[in-house]
């Protein structure tokens, strides 16, 4: 059965622009969220049109069950060892391409396959580029055991950053926890500005509870922004550095 839901076009020009930079052979990291989903889709189109030969890691376990309904073989990362390419979307790109991730649950697999990669390309719409990282609530995935005092280790941190008071929420769905794919919890900083990315970086990553926050810094080389008209921008960090 199709998938009834209409196709954003400013994501999907970031998708099949994205499509292009995959060249036969590569081992491919394939990332998650609705953009990425369009991006596997026009993927599947590609390779089975052309006959590609891929290697292919997910990261998540929704990711992997789509390209395996669309005929694409899934491998896990440790068979692949290292990626030449991650293909993944973002909440928020900064000017420096710096990322925050982690809407869809999924930002601690999506940093280890991004970071196990030579190279991580971005698909977003227009809407995910700020000046200032921040109004997107910053995804931190937390071990369940001793969450509530992880989360004050978080409002500690936070406070000593000059962030005091922003609310730290446990994030659920039908009044119950979401759980990540590693069997975690998500809780969600409203931050609003975060002006010291790599500073809150390193304190969140000091916290027993943490196991990954949702700050990617300096892991995307490219962003490709798509538009409403079926265009794309590409923002490079060669460009930045
Ligand atoms: O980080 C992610 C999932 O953890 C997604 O890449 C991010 O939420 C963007 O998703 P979408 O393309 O649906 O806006």
């Amino acid at each position: 059965m199709t998938d009834p839901t209409p196709v954003d076009p400013a994501k999907d020009a970031a998708a099949r622009a994205a499509v292009a930079l995959v060249e036969n052979g590569m081992k491919l990291g394939l990332g998650t969220g609705s953009t990425a989903k369009i991006f596997v889709d026009r993927l599947a189109e590609r390779v089975h049109a052309e006959g590609m030969d891929l290697r292919l890691a997910s990261t998540s376990k929704a990711t992997a069950d789509q390209a395996r309904a669309l005929g694409l073989v899934v491998e896990e990362l440790d068979d692949l060892g290292w990626l030449d390419l991650t293909i993944d979307g973002a909440d928020e790109v900064d000017p420096d391409l710096n990322l925050i991730k982690g809407g869809g649950a999924a930002h601690l697999r999506e940093k280890i396959v991004a970071t196990a990669s030579d190279r991580m390309v971005v698909v977003a719409d227009g809407g995910k580029v700020v000046d200032m990282l921040g109004k997107f609530k910053l995804p931190v995935e937390v071990i369940p055991f001793g969450w509530e005092s992880t989360r004050t280790h978080i409002e500690r941190v936070l406070t000593d950053l000059g962030m005091e008071g922003r609310p730290v929420v446990l994030r659920q769905k039908d009044g119950k926890p979401v759980i990540t794919d590693e069997a975690n919890y998500i809780l969600d900083l409203a931050l609003e500005e975060i002006h010291d990315a790599p500073r809150l970086a390193r304190a969140l990553n000091a916290i027993a509870g943490v196991v990954e926050h949702g700050l990617f810094l300096n892991i995307c080389q490219l962003a490709i922004i798509g538009r409403p008209d079926g265009t794309v921008v590409e923002l490079l960090r060669e460009d930045i550095e």
